[in-house]
């Protein structure tokens, strides 16, 4: 962990300002919620988990309230592969039967989220893990959707349907974050496969998060010279949708913070969750890093 050089009178002044500049943030976001969706691209890199399990820490330290929603795509992508198991995409959405269920359960209710669990309490916080299916969370209902007026077979994936956000109000009185892995019960208690921004999304709405923060692995949305826009209204996000700037899993991702704002959430941002600290650059700064989506 890195250390305060008090012999270095210039370095301990510029933490110090850093330190009281943030302090308008910590006081405006004191007691609010937020929701990290935490991609499973931006959490490949040991040395970035760790920052960002301390930096969840920190936020919950000067009183935020996190809600961490994690996804794990290329991580089930890798267990897939070496079962043998074909997968493909539709729109950003993994088309699943029963089989690549068994194994993206696995993955994300199982290993990924007791490593972000354990990153999180290893950095001196409280992290409890669940998946929607925990006191039904998250129930589902099959996910609808049209491709060239025709209906797509996606098989197990659901969308949610209904948040019981109980169990989350239960743990963050006892100053526990919630780290929640996006798989959840539909009709007839099957297991349903929900992408992980659609989840988080309908969970910050539930909630009333203040913010939805989008962790990704590229640094906001991109225009299609590949400059990153810094802004986007629901109108510019639907123009950028149907001309194709907009495609595969970054689809999902704004769909939801659309939802979002329009349910409620004060602000999504979809930021880069490669560069370290990007939280808490989002959080504290005056101009923000990534993508602000809001209503328009
Ligand atoms: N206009 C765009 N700007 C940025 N990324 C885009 C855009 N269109 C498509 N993408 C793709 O969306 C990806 C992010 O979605 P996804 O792979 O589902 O990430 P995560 O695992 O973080 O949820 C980017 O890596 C990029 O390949
Ligand atoms: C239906 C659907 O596509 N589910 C996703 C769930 C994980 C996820 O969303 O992970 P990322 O956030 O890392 O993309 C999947 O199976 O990959």
């Amino acid at each position: 962990m890195s250390q305060i050089n008090f012999t270095d009178t210039k370095y301990w002044l510029k933490t110090a300002q850093t330190l009281t500049d943030a302090l308008p943030y910590m006081q405006k976001y004191s007691g609010q919620r937020f929701v990290i969706k935490y991609g499973g691209h931006a959490m490949v890199d040991p040395e970035l988990a760790r920052v960002f399990a301390r930096d969840i820490v920190l936020l919950r330290q000067v009183g935020i309230l996190p809600v961490v929603v994690h996804g794990g795509g290329p991580q089930i992508g890798d267990m897939l592969k070496r079962l043998n198991i074909q997968s493909t995409f539709i729109d950003g959405l993994r088309v699943t039967d029963a089989a690549t269920m068994e194994i993206v359960e696995m993955v994300l209710a199982g290993s990924l989220n007791k490593q972000i669990v354990a990153a999180i309490n290893a950095a001196g916080g409280h992290a409890v893990g669940l998946s929607g299916k925990d006191d039904n969370l998250l129930m589902a209902k099959p996910a609808k959707m049209m491709k060239d007026g025709k209906p797509v077979d996606l098989g197990l994936v659901g969308e949610p349907d209904r948040v019981n956000p109980k169990i989350l109000h239960s743990l963050e009185q006892d100053g526990i974050i919630p780290v929640i892995a996006p798989v959840g019960f539909g009709p007839n208690r099957q297991t349903y496969n929900i992408n992980a921004d659609t989840a988080a999304g309908a969970i910050a709405g539930a909630i009333g998060a203040a913010r939805l923060l989008m962790l990704t692995d590229v640094p906001g949305v991109l225009d299609k010279s590949g400059k990153m826009i810094p802004q986007l209204t629901s109108g510019e996000v639907r123009a950028l949708t149907a001309d194709g700037t907009i495609s595969g899993g970054m689809i999902p991702k704004l769909e939801t913070c659309l939802m979002a704002v329009e349910g409620g959430v004060e602000a999504a941002v979809v930021l880069d969750g490669r560069v370290p600290h990007a939280m808490l650059l989002e959080i504290f700064t005056p101009q923000g890093v990534g993508t602000l989506v809001t209503r328009g």
